[in-house]
Order: C-alpha cells, then structure tokens, then sequence
C-alpha cells in the first residue's frame, strides 16, 4: 500500500511535556499530488511535518515517507526530500549562487551537474542576474524563489513546505503556486501548510488540524459539501446589533462581519436554522433578509474548529 503514497502516518503522536502538540494523527498522502494542512497556530503543522522529516522523533504511532519509516530511516529519508520553512532557512551573508552552491554540496551533486542544475534554477526562478547578491538583501518575494530552488537543487521527490508564503506579496504568492503545480505536474509530492483559505482551496486533498487533531480531512470541494454545519447569510441595515443577538444564540458557531452582511454558521443539529435565526431578530428594530446558502472553505475550517477561533476575534 505505501507504495501508492508518498507518506502514511497511523496515530502519529508528539508530546512536549504535558503538551501534546500532535495528537493521534493518520495521513495518507498520494504521490503527485499537492497536500495541505489548514490550520490556526499552534495546531501541530509545524511538529507534524518536522517529524515526517525525519527531525523530530515521535512520541507515539508510525509513518513512512517514500516508502521508509520514521524515525529508524531519516537519514534516507533526508536525501529524497526538501524542507522549506517559513524563514526560508537561507545564509544570507552569502550569494545566490553561493547558497545554491552550498546546497548542492550538501547533497554531493557532482560538480558538472551541480554547475548545470544551479544555472537551470537561477534561469528558472528569474535570479540569474542576481547570483552575486547577498542572499540577505534580497525582497521577500526573491528570498522566497531562492529558498524553494535551494530545496529542489536535488530533484527531491517530496517537498515539505512550511507556511512558505507568510512573507510574500499576493501576486508573489500566486507565482509560487504556479511553480508548485508545474513541479507536481512532474511528479513531485508536496505537503504545504498555510493559513490562507484560497491556498487551501488550491490543495488536491487538505487536512485541517485543530489542537494537534485532523478535525476535518479530504478535498476541499468535497468537505465544502460534507460540511457539519449549515450556513444563513443575510443583510440587515445594522450588522452590529444583529451580531450581537445572534452571538449567544444556541447552535451558533459563529457570525462573521463582511460589510452590511453577515455570514452565520449554525450546528447541524439545529432542525431549522434560518427559521431560528429569523426568530432571534424579529421585533428587535433590525430590517434584514436572510437566506441558507452553500459552504466555502472558511465555514469548513470555523465548522471543523467548532468557531473557536472565529469566536475568539469576533
Ligand atoms: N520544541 C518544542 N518544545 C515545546 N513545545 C513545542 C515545541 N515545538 C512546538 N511546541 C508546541 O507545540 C504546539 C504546536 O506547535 P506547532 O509549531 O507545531 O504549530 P503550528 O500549527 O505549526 O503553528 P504556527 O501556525 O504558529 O506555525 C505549540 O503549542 C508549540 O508551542
């Protein structure tokens, strides 16, 4: 079976202390494919994917990635993979090309092809003009194209990325995507956290992860569909107010702001959620116009983390 997946991992668990940071988690990632994790901070991203590389030991449970298990086999693992974070992990008092250089070193490329694979990078990332500038001085958006080249200098067949566009303008951001279907399209394997729901959206399968768990897990159209919640969008010439009551009415996971309308997420128990909703706000003073209307992602996630996070920034 691990050979259709590019990482298993069976009640993958972490725990610092009385912390447990990755709790029971199962993955089961196919090869090429782009695979996200969606996730506030702090949910276990980080801890999950520095496992799977071979970084950190788990506490608990079991996982292969390409087909070697954790944590017996990292070194083998190490040479097949590449690892970005989000500070991009790049030396910034040296060049371009020398950080290229140096990662091509690690990864023992022969010189010839080494010199071949950097110049190919370089073109590729539009950095060749800039090989001989300090990595530090670098713009964001460059820093980021030079930190994914540097991972890929060895052609990993699986690439870890670690919220790698937190830095980033948007239309940097939209590049960046580009470039990861291309290399998926080849038949890389990419595992990607993020916190942008658009990028999530862009995942052929997405796994969300709420304090260490998978609280929802499979492609984003379909948990769109699945979702365990029911949604009532309306408009109302006092949002604030209307807010307000619908807050602390039972059911409610959550009421968002977006201009005079609000977006409601109610738990799915509750048989008839609109008539609910319109029962809170008549006779209050409000003029509104409700209606039930499809899931989007960000109502997955605040279904799946039970508004937990919603609720705190409302
Ligand atoms: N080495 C460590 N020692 C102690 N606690 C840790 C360690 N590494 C992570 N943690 C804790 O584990 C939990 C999960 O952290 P992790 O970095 O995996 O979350 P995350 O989802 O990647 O967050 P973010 O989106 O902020 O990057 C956090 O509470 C964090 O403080």
């Amino acid at each position: 079976m691990t050979g259709d997946y590019a990482v298993t991992a069976s009640g993958l668990t972490r725990r610092f202390g009385a912390l447990t940071a990755v709790d029971h988690v199962d993955l089961a990632i196919s090869r090429a494919t782009i695979h996200g994790f969606l996730g506030p901070n702090g949910s276990g991203k980080s801890t999950t994917i520095r496992m799977l590389c071979g970084l950190l030991s788990p506490t608990e449970g079991e996982a292969t990635v390409l087909g070697h298990r954790i944590p017996g086999e990292s070194e083998a693992i190490k040479r097949k993979i590449g690892y970005m974070t989000q500070r991009f992990s790049l030396y910034e008092d040296l060049t371009v090309r020398e950080n290229l250089e140096f990662m091509a070193d690690i990864y023992s490329l022969p010189r010839k092809h080494a010199r071949q694979r950097i110049d190919e990078l370089l073109e590729k990332y539009e950095l060749s003009d800039r090989q001989r500038q300090w990595a530090g001085t670098l713009s964001g958006g460059q820093k980021q194209r030079l930190a994914l080249a540097a991972v890929t200098v060895h052609e990993p067949e699986l690439l870890f990325l670690d919220e790698p566009t937190s830095a980033v303008d948007p239309q940097s951001r939209r590049e960046f995507w580009e470039t990861l279907f291309e290399l998926c399209e080849k038949g890389t394997t990419i595992l990607v956290s993020t916190h942008y729901m658009d990028e999530a959206e862009r995942c052929h399968r997405l796994a969300i992860l709420d304090r260490g768990r998978v609280a929802a897990d499979g492609a984003p159209q379909g948990l769109e569909r699945r979702i365990d919640a029911s949604i009532v969008e309306m408009e109302t010439d006092d949002p604030r107010a209307a807010r307000l009551l619908l807050a602390d009415l039972p059911g409610v996971l959550s009421v968002t702001q977006l201009g005079v309308r609000l977006r409601v997420l109610l738990d799915r128990s509750i048989a008839d959620p609109l008539a609910e909703v319109q029962a809170r706000l008549f006779g209050r003073g409000l003029r509104f116009e409700a209606r039930l209307t499809h899931a989007n992602l960000e109502d997955v996630f605040v279904a799946a983390t039970r508004g937990r996070y919603l609720k705190a920034r409302a």
